[in-house]
């Protein structure tokens, strides 16, 4: 039988037996008052029987309302018939105390479990986080990767005035001539003189030996910032080619790069072409 037909039952019952009552010369209002809190506690039980799922709480409650069916058949038997009836007080008693101490494990059942997900959703905020910066940033240096630089592109151009683009020269030489660590050590320090000069947040390592940084000079000091940048690494007969283009609102990124790119690529090329001009003299 469905829990609806079940609580009609229940009810037609507990009505019948209140006109039964009432009808009667002294009219029993303990004993309807009994029989209306069984009837609500049986109707309760039906509802949240299958949903409440903690044994000693359903137990409980099946305990109690036992207690509450025993009481209202005491008035109503002669409970010397049924000696048993006398455990109506004790029933409901019990009942209650288990009912507590069921709602109580249920309590900390339920509090243990939002803790583990309080746990888990923290771990996959952090996951994802991580995971967010991994994938915008390089993992070398720790600049913002050529993905990050063109995500935050139009709005580094509202705030700034230029847009350098580095690339550095005979990289390929020093990795080659003293190993691929000493190459890593010379792209750290020149993410690190970077961020120093222009806040690490507006430069990126584009790939390779290439990079890039927004700034707001406005009569930029090419040579000063050439030494700064390869403070280090001209030990290793590494140098820096740098161009750079105005950031217009007008123009794409793409567009701005490679001006950029252009630039940076003349600064190499009349580099070379002085350094073989040294050497033929020489
Ligand atoms: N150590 C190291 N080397 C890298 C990394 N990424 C790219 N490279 C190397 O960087 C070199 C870049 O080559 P090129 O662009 O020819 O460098 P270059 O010798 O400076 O050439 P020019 O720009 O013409 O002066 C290649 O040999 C790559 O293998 C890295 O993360 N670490």
């Amino acid at each position: 039988m469905k829990h609806t037909n079940w609580l009609i039952c229940i009810w037609v019952v507990v009505f019948i037996c209140t006109y039964f009552l009432l009808s009667h010369e002294q009219s029993q209002f303990d004993t309807i008052e009994e029989l209306f809190w069984a009837g609500i506690s049986v109707s309760l039980t039906l509802q949240v029987y299958s949903s409440l799922g903690n044994r000693v709480l359903i137990g409980a409650w099946i305990l109690y309302c036992s207690g509450l069916i025993f009481d209202l058949l005491d008035d109503l038997l002669d409970a010397q018939m049924f000696p048993f009836l006398i455990f109506d007080t004790t029933f409901k008693h019990v009942g209650f105390l288990l009912t507590c101490a069921g709602l109580f494990s249920l309590i900390t059942e339920k509090r243990a479990t939002i803790k583990k997900l309080n746990i888990e959703i923290q771990t996959r905020q952090t996951l994802q986080e991580q995971l967010e910066f991994e994938a915008s940033h390089d993992k070398l240096t720790a600049l913002g990767n050529r993905r990050a630089c063109f995500a935050r592109f139009d709005e580094l151009k509202e705030h700034f005035h230029l847009i350098y683009y580095f690339d550095l020269d005979n990289f390929k030489f020093a990795n080659d001539n003293y190993g691929h660590q000493c190459g890593d050590e010379i792209l750290v320090d020149f993410a690190q003189r970077l961020s120093k000069h222009f806040t690490k947040q507006n430069c990126f390592r584009l790939g390779g030996d290439e990079f890039i940084a927004f700034c707001d000079d406005e009569n930029p000091n090419i040579d000063e910032l050439r030494i700064y940048l390869t403070a280090f690494m001209q030990q290793y007969k590494v140098g820096v080619s740098i161009g750079f283009a105005e950031l217009n609102n007008d123009d794409n990124p793409d567009h701005l790069l490679h001006i950029a790119d252009q630039n940076m690529y003349r600064d190499k090329t009349s580099k070379s072409m002085r350094q073989r001009c040294r050497e033929n003299d020489s």
